[in-house]
């Protein structure tokens, strides 16, 4: 069963429920024989992730839905072994540069080198590109930056590049000036109450409208939240009626001690309790990348500064990994023992500096 959130996701241009002028603009550049590449920005929930699945499927038709992940090895500059994930279908691949902490640089560039001199081989593919999504572009490092520049001076003919990011201001102008800038805005509360009406619809239910607004004011224009919210009010009061308390859905909370737990406590007996606690999770439907990155934010928000990076690094990582994986709960708990070895090795690191 999945979340609301994904089960009624749009999966075309033309069934996206707003910034239609937006839509109608991706449409004929998709058809134009022209396809630029894009930047794609906004704030979180405003359907960045949704209009970019829905431009491919336009370009390529609904083979992009068909994804595999494979395993690919990289050597950074020390000879290191990096191993990545990439997602990708027959037409396009699909990368998250966190996943390669430092090291994006290597990946960027040695992807999309290998990518740009391949031709496409599927005789009935609808262009003749392939097409390369960055996620979270506004946390590549400088080098990978200067190493995606480059490659989009040289290789045009056979690669196009889309962007997702919340914000411009950290990339690099030379890539901001080769990409079609497409300013994805929080839908507005009017746009937010038809998509809520058109979930309610599809699910169904009649939602009324104070719930309706009361949702909206309390998402902050972020629409993945209202989605949400409403389904987890649904299971709360299922006619939605009477004062509704937005708490903090409950798994919120849930992941919140969980976090707790991790941090209070590095130890094989606290793993299990741990485990314990993803199972009832995962049993209440709450989906595990949901949970891994609920879990993990708040784990960096109650850490030392250093260690911030490398848990999050380490949550992408594992995301990548129980998307394909069948035991999605062998990866969330690699996670935890990760993070708990990271938080062990630190405070070992200053118990000895005091010695200095
Ligand atoms: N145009 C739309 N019409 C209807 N529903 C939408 C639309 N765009 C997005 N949604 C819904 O909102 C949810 C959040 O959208 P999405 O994941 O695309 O946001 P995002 O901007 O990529 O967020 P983030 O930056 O946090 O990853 C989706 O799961 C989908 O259900």
């Amino acid at each position: 069963m999945s979340l609301w959130v994904d089960q009624f996701r749009p999966r075309t241009l033309d069934s996206l429920h707003y910034h239609h002028g937006l839509s109608a603009r991706l449409k004929s550049l998709a058809s134009s024989g022209d396809f630029p590449h894009i930047l794609f920005y906004g704030p979180s929930g405003a359907g960045k992730k949704t209009r970019i699945t829905c431009t491919l499927r336009e370009l390529f038709g609904p083979g992009v839905e068909k994804l595999k992940i494979d395993q690919r090895i990289f050597l950074s500059p020390s000879k290191r072994k990096l191993e990545i994930n990439i997602v990708q279908s027959n037409f396009h691949i699909e990368i998250t540069p966190s996943d390669a902490g430092n090291y994006d640089r290597v990946v960027i560039q040695e992807l999309l080198k290998e990518i740009a001199q391949t031709q496409q081989v599927d005789l009935n593919a609808k262009q003749r590109f392939k097409a390369v999504v960055i996620n979270e572009a506004d946390s590549l490092s400088r080098d990978a930056q200067a190493a995606l520049r480059r490659t989009m001076e040289k290789y045009m003919s056979n690669m196009r590049i889309i962007l997702c990011a919340n914000s411009t201001s950290k990339l690099i102008a030379p890539i901001k000036s080769r990409c079609l800038l497409m300013r994805v805005a929080a839908p507005n509360p009017q746009e937010m109450e038809e998509v809520l009406n058109y979930v309610a619809k599809r699910a169904p239910f009649t939602l009324p409208p104070e719930a309706a607004k009361k949702i909206i004011d309390d998402s902050g224009g972020n629409l993945r939240k209202a989605i949400l919210v409403l389904e987890a009010l649904k299971m709360q009061s299922p006619d939605l009626s009477g004062p509704l308390a937005i708490a903090k859905p409950d798994w919120e909370t849930y992941c919140y001690k969980v976090a707790d737990l991790i941090v209070s406590e590095q130890s094989p007996a606290r793993v299990m309790e741990v485990r314990a606690k993803f199972y009832e999770l995962l049993s209440h439907c709450i989906p595990p990348t949901v949970i891994l990155k609920t879990v993990a934010e708040r784990v960096v928000e109650k850490v030392d500064e250093s260690l911030k990076a490398d848990i999050m690094h380490w949550a992408a990582f594992y995301e990548v990994r129980m998307r394909l994986g069948s035991k999605k709960i062998y990866h969330l708990e690699a996670w935890v023992v990760k993070v708990m070895s990271l938080y062990k090795h630190f405070f070992y690191d200053m118990d000895m500096s005091s010695f200095d």
